[in-house]
């Protein structure tokens, strides 16, 4: 067993973490920190929990997570950053659910962040945290930066095209949607019910943070030079991300070899699923679970390929890929603590 901690265990990706660790058998919590909660019992705030998790929330100054083996930051951007040196000098391996680790270059995390990196050191070394393209990192790393949600669905929607060299890297377009707890359980305007549901918009389209995270990965998984448009749009629900994404093909190719491309480089990802050619995948069929399916499909036999690709923006868009990472890190099997299926309706 192995002792976890997390930091920012009362917002959605902290509780989503709650959910899958509480029943993992490799997982004894051991730490689960709240500035504002500090002695309240986990759940008596999620009564989802009770009979599964017996610890109380603990205030960061007060958890020692040098206890642990592994502490997830579940935290804004900038809090990990300033802890992890001295957890990771202590021995315990840190994974990051925030970007603070996710762009290799400082100057860019501070152009797009807006804080100053306060451990820049630790940049190169941090792996990035999506397994189906960087196993063997992960299986290595003491410190991982979990990626952000939209990039997830684009890398791994975009990822086979660029790796066969079939289409035009510089002209790729992400149109994307996202479910409103996206945007984390803090108060706020913009996610009141009576603003966002029933309603339907576009945002960040001059640009967003995703855009850099996304192009800079798939810049070093293929060794291209790739051009991304990506416009996030909220809609009115809970869980959920959908991306629709386009490519030009650069050469004629069948709608069987595309189709045959995708199953090969998925075949020994267990939370990929690629759909039959064609198909309409729906965000619901993921819903708690961390699977990801992929569908492709090529209007009018024509040179773009369009690929759709959804999933659970907190699970495998955030949780549930962190515990994936923390299984890979500790030589667990990849999937343990993530079989969930998903909930219909
Ligand atoms: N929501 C999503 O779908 C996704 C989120 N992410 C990223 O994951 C991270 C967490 O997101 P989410 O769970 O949605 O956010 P929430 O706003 O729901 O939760 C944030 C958590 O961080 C804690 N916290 C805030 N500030 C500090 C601080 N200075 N020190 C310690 N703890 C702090 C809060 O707890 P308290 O105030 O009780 O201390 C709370 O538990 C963010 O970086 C987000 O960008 C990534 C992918 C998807
Ligand atoms: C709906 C919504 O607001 N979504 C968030 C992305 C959530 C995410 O992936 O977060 P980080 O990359 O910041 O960790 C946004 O667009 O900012």
């Amino acid at each position: 067993m192995i002792k976890v901690g997390i930091v920012g265990g009362t917002g959605y990706t902290g509780v989503e973490l709650l959910r899958l660790l509480a029943p993992h058998p490799e997982v004894q919590l051991t730490a689960i920190t709240s500035r504002k909660e500090d002695g309240l019992p986990v759940a008596d705030m999620f009564p989802s929990l009770r009979g599964h998790v017996d610890l109380a929330f603990s205030s960061p100054d007060k958890a020692d997570l040098t206890e642990c083996d592994v502490v997830f930051f579940a935290t804004p951007h900038g809090v990990a950053m300033a802890q992890a040196p001295e957890l990771l000098a202590a021995g315990v391996k840190v994974i990051d659910l925030a970007a603070d680790f996710r762009l290799k270059d400082q100057a860019t995390f501070e152009k797009w962040y807006k804080i100053p990196h306060t451990a820049p050191q630790l940049l190169e070394e941090a792996a990035y945290g999506l397994p189906e393209l960087n196993r063997e990192e992960i299986q290595k790393a003491r410190l991982i930066a979990n990626p952000g949600c939209y990039p997830t669905t684009m890398q791994l929607g975009f990822y086979p095209l660029l790796k066969a060299g079939i289409v035009d890297a510089g002209n790729l377009i992400a149109d994307c949607k996202s479910g409103v707890s996206g945007a984390g359980r803090k108060a706020e305007i913009g996610t009141l019910f009576s603003e966002s549901s029933d309603n339907f918009k576009a945002y960040g389209v001059h640009g967003h943070r995703h855009t850099p995270e996304t192009a800079a990965q798939l810049q070093r998984f293929t060794e291209q030079q790739v051009g991304l448009l990506f416009t996030p749009h909220l809609v009115p629900m809970i869980r959920g991300m959908h991306a629709t994404l386009y490519a030009r093909l650069n050469q004629d190719i069948s709608n069987e070899a595309l189709q045959a491309l995708f199953e090969a480089q998925y075949r020994d990802a267990e939370f990929v699923d690629v759909m039959p050619f064609g198909a309409h995948p729906e965000t619901r069929s993921t819903r708690g679970s961390n699977m990801l399916r992929i569908a492709l499909h090529r209007p009018d036999n024509g040179n773009t390929v369009v690929i759709l690709v959804v999933q659970d923006n907190l699970v495998k868009g955030a949780s549930g890929q962190a515990v994936q990472c923390m299984n890979l890190m500790f030589g667990f099997p990849e999937s343990t603590g993530l079989k969930q299926i998903a909930l219909l309706p």
